[in-house]
């Protein structure tokens, strides 16, 4: 399959696992350890976890090392597509020394041989994809694991009604960044999911793209309109979930009304769907036809990650 193909595939990646559902309660805390198109499944869950008001605390990790205060009684998730990650396989094994059992999600690699090892609750995927273009895969795995398996099947139905208006609505986002630097700003309950979108921006479109986060963002980052030279060379973007709190919603209105009266106006866009799972999922297909759809207008072949691949063989002497 070619990058479209996989990505047309999407919604029919979102389904229900058959797994049976975790008994969250007595869990301290939930950790989701994973790099690049697999780390991004913790923030979704995260995402989603906080906004059903989970009791209890999750954190999406990108990095070697647990925090400290990660012990027995915590809910560990390893997540890497390709199961090599060496990362994701740091926590693993920090999480094994401290007496956790992680659950692990990859297609093979060296993380499904420690779970072997281990004997450790282990769910395969689908081998052949680019991690990044198994987002839905991983994702409803971990939904499902989590409990929240309800909507998956009516949120793949949505996407696929939605697909061919999310396209063009594609096309035309990704026209407006053809030739700057995109800014994605989101509302602090979408940051996930703008994160989504400047990683696919920098995978398959290989430019450039920044995001920075409302309400924080208006102590900081709208100084920086001020400079003529650096704002014209952007292109802005603002994504907000109908549902925040209305202080937000306001600020959200003030920043397109700011970045107007800088002469830069901003795209606004919210996401569609009955419930949030339904929005964020929307709102990330979304971002991911805009990144294919950019990557056309420059020319790139979505797929090669040469930079990334340059470092992991640096990495590896
Ligand atoms: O998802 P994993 O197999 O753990 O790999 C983690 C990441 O590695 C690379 O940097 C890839 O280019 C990313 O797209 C990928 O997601």
């Amino acid at each position: 399959m070619n990058p479209w193909e996989m990505l047309e595939e999407f919604p029919l990646q979102i389904r229900s696992a058959k797994v049976e559902s975790l008994n969250m309660e007595g869990y301290r805390g939930i950790v989701f350890s994973g790099m690049g198109g697999s780390g991004i499944v913790g923030d979704l869950a995260k995402t989603l976890l906080e906004k059903h008001d989970t009791p209890i605390p999750a954190l999406s990790l990108r990095g070697y090392t647990l925090p400290p205060y990660v012990k027995e009684g915590w809910l560990v998730f390893c997540i890497s597509y390709s199961g090599n990650t060496e990362e994701t396989l740091s926590i693993a094994q920090s999480a094994l020394e401290r007496s956790i059992k992680p659950i692990c999600i990859s297609s093979g690699g060296k993380l499904m041989e420690l779970a072997l090892k281990e004997n450790l609750p282990h769910f395969s995927l689908p081998e052949g994809y680019p991690p990044r273009y198994a987002l839905g895969y991983m994702l409803s795995i971990v939904l499902s694991l989590l409990g929240v398996k309800d909507p998956l099947e009516s949120c793949s139905s949505f996407l696929k009604e939605k697909k061919e208006a999310i396209k063009e609505e594609a096309k035309k986002i990704a026209q407006s960044f053809e030739g700057y630097v995109p800014v994605v700003y989101a509302t602090q309950t979408l940051e996930s999911v703008a994160f989504r979108w400047k990683t696919q921006i920098n995978e398959n479109a290989k430019t450039l793209c920044y995001t920075a986060v409302l309400p924080e963002l208006h102590h900081n980052e709208v100084v920086g309109l001020d400079n003529p030279i650096t704002r014209n060379v952007c292109s802005f973007l603002l994504m907000f979930d109908p549902e925040e709190h209305p202080r937000v919603i306001k600020r959200v209105q003030i920043t397109e009304e700011i970045l107007r009266d800088f002469g830069v106006v901003p795209k606004v866009i919210k996401g569609e769907g009955e419930s949030f799972l339904h929005r964020i999922l929307y709102l990330v297909h979304l971002g991911d036809w805009v990144s294919l759809y950019l990557s056309e207008l420059y020319k790139y072949d979505p797929l090669p990650v040469k930079t990334i691949d340059l470092i992991k063989s640096k990495l590896s002497v």
